[in-house]
């Protein structure tokens, strides 16, 4: 989303997660929270009647939009931006209720990529709503199986800001949440996961996490990119979902840093499910610029007021569909090295690895 036009953007958060692992129990636990009273939710239930002007007036007084007649990523696709713009249009007029923050519940099925693209390529989507993050909800239970069986929740996995672990309180033992968070860690290594019963997931924990907002705290930041600080974060796979994360002291200088962006886009960008990384760049060391990407679109590159800790190598999250996570880090490191070689120009970088 546009970085020019945040002030007063509203947050949209996606929640999503496979079927029944739980996302209409923590999303109703959520909204008795004071911190959500003017949230405004959108749910798209398979299967329901369409959206008409009635339905629409009567439910934004509830403040539960339903979304339906199709899965949220393929046929309501159109009718979601349309209701955003459309919702926002309304509140400004002062005819619906006034709204701080949206939650958008997707169906268990739901791919939540293409999502995420709508909401980037809508453009007064874009400028009104700001992406707040994507929460995922996971059965500890059923999660293993779900994500070995089940692209879409591998999906659902890969892109979350937040992931929400249910039903621990049934798994006796411990052996089945083990095994579905080794799953979670093989799709987002750097991804924080809440354990419902035990660490509750309320409103602090799951909202307000993007680096994008108008007072970004730097604690954000790092919760953003992800709890790990270590290097040693193992790169990892489920399926063809791979992730990969790089970490670099190399500086780029702006110019090596703006065509590094362009050939990830063009070259790795369709089999990118999400990117987000914070990037040293020479011109100005003690101010990261924030990276994210949904496959090709990428979010304009943000520099933000400071690192979000003492470690200031720049580093990306990779998580990607058949991606070669490596030949994107070797690309960071041919523009890093090509600019720190005085006699090459970094716009020559591409044509020296
Ligand atoms: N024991 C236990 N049951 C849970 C927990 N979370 C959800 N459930 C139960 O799991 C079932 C499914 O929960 P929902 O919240 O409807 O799941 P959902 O993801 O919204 O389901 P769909 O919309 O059908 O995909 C319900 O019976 C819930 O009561 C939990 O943490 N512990």
């Amino acid at each position: 989303m546009n970085a020019g036009t945040l002030r007063g953007a509203i947050p949209l958060t996606v929640l999503t997660g496979f079927l029944g692992a739980g996302k209409t129990t923590l999303l109703n636990r959520l909204l008795k929270e004071p911190a959500l009273q003017r949230s405004l939710v959108l749910v798209n239930e398979l299967g329901e009647i369409g959206i008409d002007d009635h339905l629409l007036a009567e439910s934004v007084d509830g403040d539960v939009v339903t979304l339906a007649g199709g899965c949220l990523c393929c046929a309501v696709r159109s009718d979601l931006v349309d209701t955003l713009a459309d919702l926002v249009m309304r509140r400004d007029e002062g005819s619906i209720a006034s709204f701080d923050r949206v939650i958008l519940e997707t169906t268990g099925l739901a791919d939540p990529v293409p999502v995420l693209h709508a909401l980037q390529a809508h453009p007064l989507v874009q400028m009104r709503y700001v992406l707040d993050g994507v929460v995922t909800v996971v059965d500890a239970m059923t999660g293993r199986r779900s994500l070995a069986e089940h692209e879409e929740a591998r999906r659902q996995v890969a892109v979350a800001d937040r992931i929400v672990l249910t039903k621990t309180d049934m798994d006796e033992h411990g052996e089945a949440g083990r095994a579905t968070r080794d799953g979670i860690r093989a799709l987002a290594p750097l991804v924080p996961v809440l354990d419902m019963a035990r660490d509750g997931a309320s409103a602090s924990q799951l909202f307000g996490v993007a680096p994008w907002g108008e007072n970004v705290r730097a604690s954000n930041l790092g919760e953003w990119l992800g709890s790990a600080r270590s290097s040693e974060v193992p790169a990892g796979h489920e399926g063809d979902i791979r992730s990969a994360v790089l970490w670099s002291e190399a500086q780029l200088p702006p110019q090596a840093f703006g065509m590094f962006v362009d050939l990830l886009r063009a070259e790795f960008g369709p089999r990118i499910l999400r990117l987000k990384g914070l990037v040293c760049t020479t011109d100005d060391p003690d101010r990261p610029v924030v990276i994210h990407g949904v496959q090709h679109i990428f979010h304009p590159p943000r520099r933000l007021p400071a690192w979000p800790d003492e470690d200031r190598r720049t580093r990306i999250v990779l998580i990607g569909k058949d991606l070669d996570g490596e030949a994107v880090i070797r690309l960071y490191e041919a523009f890093a090295d090509a600019a720190a070689m005085p006699s090459v120009d970094p716009l020559l970088a591409p044509h020296l690895s």
